[in-house]
């Protein structure tokens, strides 16, 4: 048996997607989701989406890590999938669909995906760092020098320390660049690496940034491109209105035998 795929990216995070409206692909095979992801014994990626039918919904988006594991909602995953319905002919230029982490409404402008993400409550500070959930656990620190970062034996040492070995968190390294401008480096849980870009890390890292007195909307530099965060922040602190924008591309299509 074979399986048709679309690879897609956004800003260099990368992801194999399915159009899984008529059930095809095996639910919950961990063991299958690693090995399409893995870069040299498949077809590589840093997670795999399924595109699914809802009944109250224009699609859902589940969405797996490189490991195997169900993620959380992944920002630029979600871009991913909004492009991927367009192609599919499941919706026009806008699109109203459910994620892990609740329902998100988003919409096609050219090159560009405007993805509403969901509020966020609570920002935590952890001596100098922050921690908080747009979709995903982040885990966020500013830096001096993000270019000259370990950002993989740096991340890992805080994913894995006590706090957070048992779930697990993404960790962003951030550095400011101007007064509308940060850099973002991230090491991703599930990928257990760092990746390109991670979209709800960068949106995690606008939120703290704006704690630290930077207006919406924030540039973002990531290593795969550039993204933009707009927000507003109520009065207890919290943040509503949150959008993430930036591209999402298909990179190529192809079919895999799977067992
Ligand atoms: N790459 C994603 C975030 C993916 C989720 C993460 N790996 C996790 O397990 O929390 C994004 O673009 O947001």
């Amino acid at each position: 048996m074979a399986i048709s795929f679309y690879k897609y990216q956004g800003t260099g995070n990368d992801f194999v997607m399915v159009d899984n409206r008529k059930h095809v692909f095996p639910a919950e095979d961990e063991a299958l989701v690693k090995h399409l992801c893995d870069r040299r014994k498949g077809i590589g990626a840093d997670g795999l989406i399924l595109l699914q039918d809802h009944p109250d919904y224009d699609f859902e988006m589940v969405y797996y890590n490189a490991d195997g594991r169900v993620g959380s909602m992944c920002g630029n995953g979600g871009r991913c999938t909004v492009r991927f319905a367009r192609q599919l002919g499941v919706i026009e230029d806008v699109a109203y669909f459910l994620a892990a982490d609740g329902e998100h409404q988003a919409s096609i402008e050219r090159e560009q995906i405007h993805l509403k993400m969901n509020d966020v409550k609570e920002v935590e500070q952890i001596g100098e760092d922050y921690y908080l959930n747009t979709g995903s656990p982040h885990y966020v620190r500013f830096v001096e020098d993000v270019q000259n970062l370990d950002v993989y034996e740096e991340g890992r040492a805080i994913r894995y320390n006590e706090r957070f070995k048992e779930v697990g968190t993404n960790v962003n390294f951030v550095q400011r660049l101007s007064d509308n401008e940060i850099f973002v480096r991230t090491y991703e849980r599930g990928v257990e690496d760092e990746t390109l870009s991670c979209g709800t890390g960068v949106t995690a890292c606008a939120l703290v940034a704006s704690l630290k007195g930077m207006q919406s909307p924030v540039k973002v530099k990531v290593l795969g491109g550039e993204l933009q965060v707009a927000f507003e922040q109520n009065e207890d602190g919290s943040f509503k209105h949150i959008y993430l924008v930036g591209p999402a591309k298909q990179v190529f299509t192809g079919s895999i035998p799977i067992q």
